[in-house]
Order: C-alpha cells, then structure tokens, then sequence
C-alpha cells in the first residue's frame, strides 16, 4: 500500500553493494510512477528516470527547458513507488558548480539512489543528435567536484557523463572518463559510444562502474545485455524505451478509434484492468479499509 517500505537509505546502500559485485544492473526507463512498478515486478535491478521522458511528457524538447524543481518532484513521485534504486538524469546539473550542490541535495531528499551529470553546454541536447558542445574540463571537473563535495549520503552515486565522445573522439572521452574520476565521479557514463570496442576502450582506461545508453534510434547499435556484459559494462538503460512502446501503441488504438468507432479489437494489446489493479496494491488498501475492495473484475 502506498509508498516503497525500503528508505532512500538502505536503497542507496543496497545499490552500492550490488554494483560493487561488478554484475551488469539493468535500469530501464519508467515514464511514470506506475510504469517503475511494472519495471520491479518484471524483476529488473533498478529504474532510470530521463530527461528527454521528463520534457517529452510535457510536451517538450530536451534542450534543458525543465527545471530542477520539476525534475526533482518527478524524480521524487517514481522513486518513491519502487523498492528499487532510480538514478535520475540531471542534465547539466541546472546551473553553474553551485546549481550543482544544490541540485545533488534535492535528489538525496527526493529519495533517489543518485544521478548523472553531464559536460555539455547548456542549452544541452540528447546526447545522440549532432551539434552537440561540451564545456572544457575545468569546468566538467568544478560540476563533479561540487557535486560529489554537496552530498550527505556517502551512498549516494554521482556519475559523470561525457559527451565528448561525439564533438572531439574517443581518446578524448578516455582522458575525460579519467579526469572525471580523478576529480570524485563514482560512476561513468560515456555517451554515444558508437561499437562495443569503444565502451571497451572506457573499460581499459577506468575502473569506476560504466553505464550503456541504449537509447534507440540513436548513435550507437543496441547491444543486448550479454554483448554489454561480456565488455565489461556494470548499468545499462534504456531511457526512453517505455514512453516509445507505450506511445506507439497510443498511436495504433486511436488510428483504429478512429477509423472503426471501437477499441474492441485492441482489448488484448491493453493492460487489463485486474493486471493495473494487482500493479497498484489496490487489494492492499483492503487491509485498511474493508470496503475498498469488495468486488471482483472478470478476466
Ligand atoms: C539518456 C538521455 O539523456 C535521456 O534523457 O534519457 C537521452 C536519451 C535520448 O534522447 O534518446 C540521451 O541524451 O541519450
Ligand atoms: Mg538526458
């Protein structure tokens, strides 16, 4: 019944234990709080909350229009929904070094297991379209450093990505993947890594945990978790993949709405109402409450 039993706390802790075994933890992308519910009962090790799902869901393009309060309320509402640690994309941080600190504390309170920051110029893009700027490492360091120095649960993961992989080539993202972490960055994420050699190039030069975007329609193929495994990554996301199933089939029933009056023919495509139901507890509230449950929905 409502929120998850396990605390921020212990979600942070368990996180960091599980990705010390260097096992590959796989964080799919929840589009809501219900959809995080769904990712933990399908028996994933843990949810991604995106920013470019963040902005889609309002109608927006992810070119840092969200604010830290947005981002941070939403961040909130999914994680508290799972027992599984969410890591929550922070773009560039929502401002300068101080911005930074800020935006760290927010997210330790909003309950997530910890974020990720990146050097891109702000106004940023997805990290898998052309045109992108990184800032140069000075100030990609002064966002780590401030970062990793404002957070009060040592538990808390900050990551480090880097999209320069793109803009300058992969020997830049290994000198930068090693100054991110020389400057405190537990994790890092290499951005549109375009083959399995160049997340393996990352692998050689660091020895922090590593996460693989496998954001589709982007840069790099979509490698499956044996392939990401067998060179060594430890978190693989797929940010936007949900909103992208879930939208398309949006798309499919009301084409079909519309050209035939009847969602009949989409019933099996849907989520059935007991399915949504078993998802959000609802027999749960019946404990409290013995009048809350007291019918039955037919299969
Ligand atoms: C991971 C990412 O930062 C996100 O916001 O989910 C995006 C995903 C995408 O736009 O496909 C990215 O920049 O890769
Ligand atoms: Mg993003």
């Amino acid at each position: 019944m409502l929120y998850a039993q396990t605390t921020p706390a212990d979600k942070r802790r368990l996180f960091r234990e599980r990705l010390a075994t260097g096992e590959l933890l796989r964080f799919p992308g929840a589009f809501n709080p219900l959809s995080a519910r769904l990712i933990e009962q399908k028996g994933f090790e843990g949810v991604y909350i995106s920013g470019a799902v963040l902005s889609a869901d309002l109608g927006l393009p992810d070119i840092g229009l969200t604010t830290l309060t947005e981002v941070a309320g939403r961040a909130k509402q999914i994680a508290r929904m799972t027992e599984l640690p969410a890591i929550v994309d922070a773009d560039t941080g929502f401002g300068e070094p101080m911005n930074v600190a800020r935006t760290v504390q927010e997210m330790e309170d909003a309950g997530l297991a910890g974020l990720h920051i990146e050097d891109q110029v702000n106004p940023k893009r997805c990290g898998h379209l052309d045109g992108k700027q990184v800032v140069d490492e000075q100030t990609a360091l002064q966002r780590i450093r401030a970062a990793v120095d404002a957070r009060r649960d040592a538990n808390f993961l900050v990551m480090a990505r880097t999209d320069i992989a793109a803009v300058d080539g992969l020997d830049a993202a290994v000198d930068r993947a090693k100054a991110l972490v020389d400057a405190g960055a537990d994790a890092i994420f290499p951005e549109a890594m375009r083959s399995l050699a160049e997340f393996e190039a990352v692998r050689k030069a660091v020895d922090v945990p590593l996460l693989a975007n496998m954001t589709e329609f982007g840069k790099s193929d979509l490698f499956s978790v044996d392939q990401l495994r067998d060179v060594g990554m430890n978190l693989v996301i797929w940010p936007v993949s949900l909103l992208r199933l879930a939208m398309g089939a949006a798309v499919r029933g009301l084409d079909e709405l519309e050209a035939s009056g009847t969602l009949t023919g989409k019933l099996d495509e849907m989520q059935h109402r007991a399915d949504l139901y078993e998802l959000i507890d609802y027999e749960g509230y019946n404990r409290f409450d013995t009048g809350i449950f007291n019918f039955t929905v037919a299969r």
